[in-house]
């Protein structure tokens, strides 16, 4: 088995004033060229784990090991730009370390954003502003790619082609995606593996096997039946498409595969207790 990138174990974390751990017994990890989203409810602790996983907020209790020297392009959920402050894209791209400008440029073509060099930050569209932040992310040629909510403020056509984009630059340079995600239907569709979290690991596994797990379910409603459909109607296809790009998450797969009925490989959610 690969050594993961980032490996986090029984991971507990309080904010300060709260009563309750926002995360409590998490074990996650993720492995190199794989994309795993997280999905939850508001405030069920999806960005208090990413930020746990970076190293930006200390946990209670657990364990988190990175890989030593691993290289992480992060674009965080909230990015401050100082409305009356000037910046332009390429200034943008040089923060907080100095890029030359064929990387700049080269960066910004990857993104589908060619030639918006000299466009102020404040004047971009909200869907050429979350490719910038992408682009700044690739810089540093990241062996991981970490997206907090990357597709805010998109219209469904931009949030299907922003998916799009993550799996070609995935194919391309072999980075894992660790993405945290409002867009059940597509985001499950450009995931190897989805986690579904709820202050603890609700349920994971596959997309096919997490859309159809009750835990799913019951955390998500109505809202989870469009992603059943969804996922069971382009099943076949998303196979095609694996096979002939090379991706290599045959293992996911196989594990989906070998069960006997569409049951998540963890559960713990209200539905799931004859489990445990
Ligand atoms: N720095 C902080 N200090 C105190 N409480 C915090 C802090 N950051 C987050 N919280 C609280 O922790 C809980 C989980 O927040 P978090 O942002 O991790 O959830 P989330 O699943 O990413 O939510 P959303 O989907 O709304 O972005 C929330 O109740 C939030 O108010």
């Amino acid at each position: 088995m690969t050594a993961p990138l980032i490996r986090a174990s029984d991971l507990s974390v309080s904010h300060a004033g709260a009563d309750l751990p926002v995360l409590r017994h998490v074990d996650f990890r993720i492995d190199p060229a794989e994309i795993v989203t997280v999905v939850g409810p508001n405030g069920s602790g999806k960005s208090t784990l990413v930020r746990a996983l970076l190293g930006h907020v200390a946990p209670d209790t657990g364990r988190i090991e990175r890989q030593a020297g691993l290289r992480i392009g992060y674009v965080p959920q909230r990015v401050h730009i100082e409305k009356a402050m000037p910046m332009t894209v390429r200034r943008f791209l040089s923060l907080p370390r100095r890029v030359g400008d064929a990387e700049a440029g080269a960066a910004l073509a990857r993104t589908g954003v060619a030639g918006l060099e000299r466009r102020q930050i404040t004047a971009l569209s909200g869907g050429q502003f979350q490719r910038v932040l992408l682009a700044r992310a690739l810089l540093n040629d990241p062996q991981l790619l970490v997206l907090d909510e990357p597709t805010q403020g998109l219209d469904q056509p931009g949030i299907v082609a922003f998916y799009k984009l993550i799996e070609e630059v995935r194919a391309e340079t072999g980075a894992a995606v660790l993405m945290v995600s409002h867009d059940l239907l597509v985001v499950m569709r450009a995931s190897d593996r989805v986690v579904c979290l709820n202050g603890h690991v609700w349920c994971e596994g596959t997309p096919q096997v997490v859309s159809a797990a009750p835990a799913y379910r019951a955390l998500f409603g109505a809202e989870s039946l469009g992603a059943l459909a969804l996922y069971q109607h382009h099943h076949d296809h998303d196979h095609d498409h694996d096979h002939h790009h090379g991706h290599h998450h045959g293992h996911d797969h196989g594990h989906a595969h070998a069960h006997a009925g569409p049951e998540p490989e963890h559960c713990h959610g209200p539905e799931c207790r004859h489990q445990h």
